[in-house]
Formats: C-alpha cells, sequence, structure tokens
C-alpha cells in the first residue's frame, strides 16, 4: 500500500494544542498491507507515568519507535510538548519537519531499550558525558558532575572507569538509564528494559526505575511484562490490542477489575507464563 504524507490534523500553527505533552491525534501506521496502528488516539500530560501493556505485536513497540522519529507516521498527527513531530513551522504555516526540527524534538525525549548499546569502547563516565557534551554543548566540567549524581542515583558510583564489558548485564542497563538522564530529558521512553536481562539482575534494575519515578517528575512511556513494576509506577495503565487501546485505567483498575476479556486473558497469560 503507498505511503501517505502524515498531513491530517495538521492544517495551521495555531492548532498547536496546549496542555499534553505527548498527542497521538488519529495516528496511523502501516508495514506494507500490516496495520499496525488505526487511528490511535491518546494523550499523555506532563509527568505522567503510563504503561503500555498488550499482547505481542500489538504496537507498542512502535509508538515508542515513532516517538524517536526512528519511524514515521502513515497518517494523524503526533505531537510533543504542542509541537507536531512530522512538522513545523514556518512563517506561520506548518511544513514538512527538516532534520534540525527533528533533533530539536528528539532532545526532549530519552528512550531505554531491552539491549543497553553503551559505546563498548568508551568508559562508564565517557558513555554518560559523550551525549551532553557533543550534542547539548555541555561543559566537560558540568558533565562529569552530572554523571557522578546519576551514577549515585543508579547505584554504580564505584565503576565511574569501568568499561562496559566488565560490567554485569543489569549494571549496563543503569548506566543505560543513567546516560539517558544525563540529556535531562523531559520523557523517558522504557522498553522492556529488564527482558535480556538474567532473573536476578531485575529487581536490581527496576528499583532504580522507582527512584526515578518517586524522585521527579519525568514523564514516562514504558511497556513492560512486569506487573507488579507498572502497578507500582503507573499512573495510567493502557490495554493495546490489535493496534487501538482496547482499555485504560489506573493499575488498580486495569489489575484489579478488568472490564474486557482479552485484558483478562492477557493478564492470565502473563502471570502463568511471564
Ligand atoms: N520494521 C518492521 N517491518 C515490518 N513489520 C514490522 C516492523 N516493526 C514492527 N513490525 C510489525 O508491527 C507489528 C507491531 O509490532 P510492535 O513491535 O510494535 O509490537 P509490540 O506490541 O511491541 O510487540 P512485542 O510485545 O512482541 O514487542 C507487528 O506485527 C510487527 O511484526
Amino acid at each position: 500500500m503507498p505511503q501517505s504524507e502524515p498531513t491530517t490534523g495538521v492544517q495551521s500553527a495555531e492548532a498547536a494544542p496546549a496542555g499534553p505533552i505527548i498527542r497521538f491525534d488519529k495516528v496511523v501506521k502501516r508495514y506494507g498491507d500490516n496495520v499496525v496502528l488505526r487511528e490511535l488516539d491518546f494523550t499523555v500530560d506532563p509527568g505522567e507515568r503510563v504503561t503500555l501493556i498488550g499482547p505481542s505485536g500489538s504496537g507498542k513497540t512502535t509508538i515508542l519507535r515513532l516517538l524517536m522519529t526512528l519511524e514515521t507516521v502513515d497518517g494523524g498527527v503526533i505531537w510533543v510538548d504542542g509541537d507536531p513531530l512530522s512538522h513545523m513551522e514556518r512563517n506561520g504555516k506548518l511544513v514538512k519537519a527538516n532534520e534540525a526540527h527533528l533533533r530539536r524534538v528528539r532532545s526532549r525525549i530519552g528512550m531505554v531499550f531491552q539491549q543497553f548499546n553503551l559505546f563498548p569502547n568508551m568508559n562508564v563516565r565517557r558513555n554518560i558525558t559523550e551525549g551532553p557534551v557533543h550534542s547539548l554543548g555541555v561543559s566537560k566540567d558540568e558533565a562529569n558532575q552530572r554523571a557522578e549524581e546519576l551514577l549515585e542515583l543508579v547505584g554504580l558510583s564505584d565503576k565511574i572507569d569501568a568499561h562496559p564489558t566488565q560490567l554485569s548485564g543489569g549494571q549496563q542497563q543503569r548506566v543505560a538509564i543513567a546516560r539517558a538522564l544525563a540529556m535531562r530529558p523531559q520523557i523517558l521512553l522504557l522498553d522492556e528494559v529488564t527482558s535480556a536481562l538474567d532473573p536476578e539482575l531485575v529487581a536490581g534494575v527496576l528499583d532504580v526505575l522507582r527512584d526515578i519515578a518517586q524522585s521527579t517528575d519525568i514523564t514516562m512511556l514504558c511497556v513492560t511484562h512486569e506487573m507488579s513494576f507498572a502497578r507500582d509506577v503507573s499512573h495510567r495503565v493502557m490495554m493495546f490490542d490489535h493496534g487501538q487501546i482496547a482499555e485504560e485505567g489506573t493499575p488498580e483498575k486495569i489489575f484489579g477489575d478488568p472490564q474486557q476479556e482479552r485484558t483478562r486473558t492477557f493478564l492470565k497469560a502473563v502471570l502463568e507464563h511471564g
């Protein structure tokens, strides 16, 4: 199927909505004939922590990849803090975004993936300071100080001079979290950050994320199968099925009193098989 220009809903600069930090407005994403997101609408408020759950293939990772501009929409508009991801304002009109606009919007968003992808040839300190120094123009001294604070936050102060290969998977993931936070993003996207870890390392990473959730007002969008973590940190849980929101609500509601049969079936399967 041909890919159409993502213009729906973007008529004028005045259309920029105030309020939510993330807004999906009738977002369509397809790969060939596979329609992954079907006119998806949702908003996330600043400081809100939202967990995305749902069966494999329901579109959760695609949502995060669209926000990171690793993918483009086939219809509809994604807004980040009032700016459309795919368009920018020029002379009072909205035109297709250029690379500089994308970089600016993207700099508000940090992401931690299942695979930590640390720079293997750099020690922990440089893994954390490289982005702030080279992309944000922060001084080396300031970046170092921030790296030390963040390593304390993730419990790895003693590993500042270590190389990634000298760290466990859980420690590498905690460095990856510190590296994302070093860019001072408004939004943190977390995609199954513990699923590549040995079971005994999962709790340490989740504890760090619990701390971050409690001690900062960063907006979080989190894809996870760790339901007790989702229950602890989320303000809202969204259950996805076939690229649409099947059901959403507080963790108490979704985990304690799900209304949809497909939510009950999904939660039962997760509980049984992890
Ligand atoms: N690069 C791609 N090319 C083609 N199809 C893709 C691509 N990325 C994702 N898909 C398809 O899009 C659909 C949604 O994938 P997505 O990874 O968003 O699902 P998910 O809900 O995150 O699943 P999981 O829980 O297994 O990670 C799937 O059918 C997948 O096969």
